[in-house]
């Protein structure tokens, strides 16, 4: 089922929402599917607090305001969340580093559930570890909520990077490139072998302006979540639809300068040295 579901994903925007009105404006913009949440992660950081799965009310109600997949969030380890989010008949669960972990030690065992699951990821080894545990897509971490791309620069360029470095090692060098990495060997076999994760990825973490995204599609996603950066901006509407043309167009500078223009303000952003919570650290 989730390839089925991630083949209508391959390309697009996955956009935060937190109530059916965010939801249709994101549908509208060409969101290929909503993330149902209860606060966008700038609201997050700067109230504070234990953030939570979104109150299951607004979770139907979402559903029932659009036609695009709804995914929703669940906290690091929280298997009962993921549980309800399956009852909800959620169509996609994003363990999140985003919401307060619930666990610092376990990651959900998602081969129990029939519903697929999104996780984050820094590195190559952690993406191989949360694919190991039965994810069926990946997003690189970057610092959500901060409207600056710096670090979801850094996670995709990590996890490129590694995946090249496996598809020119040796095969007599794997086990040892498993074990410094704490990656499954059969993972790490098959990355070296294709050349790429055996799972979509995409990028997520701080996108604020349509030229953000296209640069995460450049260094070679497979599509970008976008939050905080589309509704604390001073135009969502016209920066939603910026955003998803961005990413259909992310070779063309021509189709950029024009969708880039004109779109009112940006979300306030954030220095990464000066954050008092680095969420991308939650999890391992
Ligand atoms: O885990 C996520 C994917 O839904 C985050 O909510 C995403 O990273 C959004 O971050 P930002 O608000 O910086 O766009």
């Amino acid at each position: 089922m989730s390839n089925q579901i991630n083949e209508k994903l391959m390309g697009g925007v996955i956009m935060d929402v937190t109530t059916p009105e965010q939801a249709k404006i994101a549908e509208q913009a060409g969101a290929v599917a909503v993330m149902a949440l209860e606060r966008v992660p700038a609201d997050i950081r700067k109230q504070g607090g234990v953030a939570r799965m979104s109150d299951p009310k607004i979770i139907r109600e979402i559903k029932e305001a659009v036609s695009i997949p709804v995914m929703a969030k669940c906290r690091i380890g929280h298997f009962v969340e993921a549980q309800i989010l399956e009852a909800l008949g959620i169509d996609y669960i994003d363990e999140s580093e985003v919401l307060t972990p619930a666990d610092e030690y376990f990651h959900i065992d998602k081969t129990k559930f029939k519903t697929p699951f999104v996780c984050g990821a820094r590195n190559l080894g952690e993406a191989l570890r949360r694919i190991g545990e039965g994810a069926s897509m990946i997003r690189t971490k970057g610092e959500a909520g901060t409207g600056n791309v710096v670090e979801a620069v850094k996670h995709v360029r990590t996890v490129m990077g590694q995946i090249r470095d496996l598809a020119n090692t040796p095969d007599e060098e794997l086990m040892s490139a498993a074990k410094e990495m704490g990656a499954p060997f059969e993972l790490i076999k098959y990355v070296a072998k294709e050349g790429k994760l055996p799972v979509p990825n995409f990028a997520a973490g701080g996108v604020a302006t349509p030229a953000d995204a296209a640069l995460l599609m450049q260094l070679g996603c497979d599509g970008v979540f976008v939050g905080s950066g589309i509704f604390k901006s001073s135009n969502p509407e016209k920066r939603a639809k910026a955003v998803v043309k961005a990413v259909a167009n992310y070779n063309n500078p021509d189709v950029l300068a024009k969708v880039s223009e004109d779109l009112g303000e940006a979300m306030q952003s954030l220095e990464i040295e000066k954050l008092e919570d680095h969420y991308a650290e939650r999890g391992w």
